[in-house]
């Protein structure tokens, strides 16, 4: 890099527009959306897609309620062209559904354009030429007039053509290629020639779409261009201002947020913003933002596992584990402190009157998306005790109390922290189990006991393992937990007091168990935790109470 960027770059100009209104304004309503991905996105794809998965990626868009569709650049080639012809002639369009072309400003490529598209009920025919200075003078080698002049000659063919399929409701769209890159009154005074020409009208009106061809300026600059735009073009009633945002700065969705607050009436883009370079703006993203701020953007990502699987499969290209609402990664937390305020978040969430989603972290429901809870926690050397819970909780029905949670989050730790990866589910339940004497056997293994009655008091008789060998005991004490501790300490075992017990039930119906937990504390101030697990609560906390005598 150079000591000195300036040398090399440029900062870029400020808009003037010092009465700007967008900054005071909201987005109140979902735009027209225009999904390019069988056009800007495909043509960016190391394998473009073949009939196959184009078709495939229709019918996607279809689903998710995408009315507006760019299927191609028919004059590139046959793949193109005979895909959207298909397209026409099988009747596949739903009614509700316009399909749109791209093409250059070039007689043969336009006419190819009408070709392919004739036959359609409605369809857009999408001019482009650029406009900017470094396009006018290195690429088309022409002054301004000679760059309208390429616009003003494609709308002359537009509307030829037009006339010569009158059997489709043909509607045009115009982009001034590189409009964010250009003089604002140099595109307004292009694209109002091309507007003298096609003659737009409140009912049937012409799309301008406004491309930050390469996102060059901060999104406010985005934001001041398309505000400036929409007060200065004539006849603004009869025009649709389309918003066309790629992500070089890493802004798009920003500039494409800021430019409708500024009169953006449609957005175009690519599911997960596939597309040149880094990628048109994503629509997934601009949508679900809207989605989240109580605004129904009139897309449906209610299966964004099924939306992502056919566009890796069309575009061979993956999303991102941490793309926004749809990465695996992007509801799942690891870090402790993420996980204990999610846990209490569902609670807060469960004992809600109403349905407003208030869960720390979480900045949408991922059931909303067909996502499940369950990778909402996982666990690894960054977990604290919340998380180890509600693993636990939420795959065995275990609700730990506060202490055993922080108990068993140190074994968790040192297992973490000695793997050196993720803990599974199953690591955890193995570990919980190990640790408090579920299903293994310690120094005292219960095999068969009876509870006595003798006067208030109660007398344990059990026939357990201890050290191995089969011994009968018995003790007494005024409930059921006192008289085990009391046999316990007379045959080896610690002498404890409880501080803590509780316990609940494991699912419903003949099937269901009882967990108890117990607390004690040693004569010497040790605290030893307990767990038990039996399909009958007393053999469940006498378990326990063994389990926390294991442990010492
Ligand atoms: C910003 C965007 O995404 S624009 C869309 C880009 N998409 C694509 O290019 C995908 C499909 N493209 C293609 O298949 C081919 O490029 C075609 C069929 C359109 C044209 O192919 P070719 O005739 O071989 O030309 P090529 O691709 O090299 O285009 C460059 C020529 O087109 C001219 N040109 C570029 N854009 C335009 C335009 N919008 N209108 C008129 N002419 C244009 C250039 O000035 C250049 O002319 P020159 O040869 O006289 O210097
Ligand atoms: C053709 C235009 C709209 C385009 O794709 C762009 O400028 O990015």
């Amino acid at each position: 890099m150079l000591n000195d960027p300036s040398r090399k770059y440029r900062p870029f100009p400020q808009v003037d527009l010092p009465d700007r209104q967008w900054p005071d304004r909201t987005i109140d309503k979902a735009p027209r959306w225009l999904s390019t991905d069988l056009r800007d996105g495909n043509q960016a794809l190391i394998d473009p897609m073949g009939s196959e998965k184009k078709s495939r990626f229709f019918d996607l868009l279809v689903k998710v309620g995408i009315k507006e569709i760019e299927v191609g650049f028919p004059s590139s080639g046959a793949t193109d062209f005979d895909f959207i012809r298909d397209l026409v002639d099988s009747g596949r369009i739903p009614d509700d559904v316009t399909i749109q072309s791209l093409t250059q400003s070039r007689r043969d490529l336009i006419e190819k354009t009408f070709e392919a598209m004739a036959g359609a009920k409605k369809a857009i025919v999408h001019l482009y030429n650029a406009v900017s200075p470094a396009w006018r003078n290195i690429v088309f080698n022409l002054d301004k007039p000679g760059v309208k002049a390429i616009a003003i000659e494609g709308a002359q063919i537009l509307a030829e053509q037009a006339a010569k399929y009158p059997q489709t409701d043909w509607h045009f769209e115009y982009s001034p290629e590189t409009f964010s890159t250009a003089e604002l009154d140099f595109s307004i005074e292009v694209c109002s020639a091309v507007m003298e020409i096609l003659k737009p009208t409140v009912e049937k009106p012409i799309i301008f779409n406004l491309p930050a061809t390469v996102e060059a300026a901060m999104p406010n600059i985005y934001a001041d261009q398309i505000e400036y735009f929409g007060r200065n073009i004539p006849n603004r009633e009869a025009v649709v201002i389309s918003l066309h945002t790629h992500n070089d700065r890493g802004t798009g969705i920003a500039a494409t947020e800021l430019g409708l607050l500024a009169g953006g009436d449609r957005v175009e883009g690519c599911l997960f913003g596939n597309g040149e370079r880094t990628g048109n703006v994503d629509l997934v993203t601009v949508a679900l933002n809207m989605y989240t701020q109580g605004l129904h953007p009139g897309l449906d990502f209610s299966d964004i596992d099924e939306v992502i699987q056919t566009v890796e499969y069309c575009n061979q290209l993956p999303v991102h584990p941490r793309h926004p609402y749809a990465g695996e990664l992007v509801f799942t937390a690891f870090s402790g402190s993420h996980q204990d305020a999610i846990k209490k978040g569902f609670a807060h969430q469960a004992k809600r009157n109403d349905e407003i989603w208030e869960v720390p972290y979480l900045p949408i429901d991922p059931a909303d998306l067909g996502r499940s809870y369950e990778a909402v926690i996982r666990v690894n050397s960054q977990s604290g005790k919340g998380g180890v819970a509600w693993v636990l909780e939420q795959d065995y029905g275990l609700k730990l109390p506060k202490k055993l949670q922080a108990d068993f989050s140190r074994t968790v730790q040192e297992l973490s922290d000695t793997t050196g990866r993720e803990l599974t589910s199953g690591d955890i339940w193995g570990a919980f189990q190990e640790r408090y004497f579920i299903n293994k056997s310690g120094r005292f293994e219960l095999f068969d006991y009876a509870e006595n009655h003798a006067g208030s008091d109660r007398i344990f008789v059990g026939k357990l393992k201890v050290d191995g060998e089969f011994r009968s005991l018995s003790g007494r004490g005024n409930g059921l937990m006192s008289s085990v501790i009391a046999a316990l300490k007379d045959h080896g075992g610690p002498e404890m007091d409880i501080v803590d017990y509780s316990e609940h039930a494991i699912g419903h119906g003949a099937g269901a168990q009882a967990a108890a937990y117990v607390e004690c504390r040693t004569t010497d101030g040790r605290s030893l935790f307990g767990a038990g697990i039996d399909t009958d609560v007393a053999t469940a906390t006498v378990r326990a109470l063994l389990s926390a005598a294991n442990g010492i």
